[in-house]
């Protein structure tokens, strides 16, 4: 696990002093995602610099597995770094080196026997999913592989902390999507701690376990993620779910309204694409209290190539339930339709469904 007790990072000296973060405090468990959102110029690229001390923090302390890192000499703070793999917007890899090349430059540079990298690349590759790209050239991979060669590399050292810079910004949605179920699924298999720092709200509802909101300097407000979207006094909450369902959907998808309350899982979006093996795309959400439970409202964009009766039976056992028919796409009859749902949403309190959407739980 990784804590930050009243960390804080001052540049420069009085009277100029700027004090970019302000005693943050925060604690990600073991097997956890923690995001950290916020606006441009919050801090959160000083918070990842601080986090590997790349950047020395002015005071406080980060804590590894229980070792305060910031109390370490240089010699020792080498080793101790190697507990933290780090993932940034830029893949970082070196162009003239193939995917293989790139995960064992760690284990090379730690002079790890060559019989023991090679297999120890495969089993990382193999990981990320892209055995079959080992030879690759950067330049030969798309943006999503280059990243997941990048998460390779960074576990390279089997850290026990994975620290995530923006590390899906400016992928596309498919790409977004397939990093982060890969998170998820290092998350529960290795029992890593994700500290997870973007500025996306919709990637943040997609991987998210807990949820901090950094602004200048400090953490204003943070929680599971489920709490904040369930509660209607949350500020972040309210930023994290979309109001208006509002995205258009992909021609070729079909649009999907669906409904719950209460006890649906955290990840339903990922568990449905996993169940139906095809992207789900999360066009709208939002979550709301009546009458004390939870209620839940998204629209869905499901390649129309997905069997409907098997995304029906797949949305039941998640405790969804399906409001109206789903609606094949063409580009413009999806965004029509989106309006509707929107519609049909701003409506549900009135709702003679409501009952029936409460007790919706499989
Ligand atoms: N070396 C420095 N000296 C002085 N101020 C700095 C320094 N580095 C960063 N800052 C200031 O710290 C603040 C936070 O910057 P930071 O890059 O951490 O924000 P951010 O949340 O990552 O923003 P963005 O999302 O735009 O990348 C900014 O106001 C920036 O001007």
């Amino acid at each position: 696990m990784i804590r930050l007790d009243q960390l804080s990072k001052v540049y420069g000296t009085a009277p100029d002093a700027v004090t970019v973060l302000d005693r943050l405090d925060l604690a990600v468990d073991t097997g956890r995602v923690f995001a950290v959102v916020g606006p441009s110029g919050a801090g959160k690229s000083t918070l990842a610099q601080c986090v590997t001390l790349l950047e020395k923090p002015t005071s406080g302390r980060v804590v590894v597995n229980g070792d305060d890192l910031t109390a370490l000499g240089a010699q020792d703070l080498r080793v101790a770094r190697r507990r933290i793999g780090t993932i940034f917007q830029q893949d970082g890899l070196f162009s003239r080196r193939t995917a293989a090349d790139n995960v064992a430059l760690p284990l090379q540079y730690l002079g790890v026997t060559k019989a023991e990298t090679r297999a120890r690349v495969a089993e990382l590759l193999d990981r990320v999913g892209l055995a079959d790209k080992a030879k690759h050239y950067p330049h030969q991979l798309s943006g999503g592989q280059r990243q997941r060669v990048g998460i390779a590399r960074a576990l390279a050292l089997r850290p026990s902390v994975l620290l995530s810079d923006e590390a899906t910004s400016g992928l596309d949605p498919d790409s977004t999507a397939s990093i982060v179920r890969l998170l998820r699924e290092l998350r529960d298999d290795l029992g890593l701690s994700i500290l997870f720092i973007t500025h996306e709200m919709d990637t943040v509802l997609q991987v998210a376990d807990s949820v901090a909101r950094l602004d200048h300097g400090r953490i204003v407000e943070q929680g599971e993620l489920t709490a904040l979207l369930r509660d209607p006094d949350s500020a972040l909450g309210a930023q994290l779910r979309p109001e208006r369902l509002a995205l258009p959907a992909t021609a070729g998808d079909r649009v999907w309204s669906v409904a719950y309350a209460g006890d649906v899982p955290g990840d339903w979006v990922l568990r449905l694409a996993t169940r139906l093996d095809a992207p789900v795309a999360l066009l709208g959400a939002s979550v709301e209290q009546i009458d004390g439970a939870a209620i839940g409202r998204a629209t869905l964009g499901i390649p129309q190539t997905v069997d409907e009766a098997g995304v029906d039976a797949a949305l039941r056992e998640l405790g969804l339930a399906v409001r109206g028919a789903a609606i094949p796409a063409s580009a413009a009859a999806a965004s029509a339709a989106a309006d509707d749902a929107a519609a049909a949403a701003s409506d549900i309190r009135d709702s003679d469904d409501l009952p029936e959407l409460i007790g919706a739980r499989p």
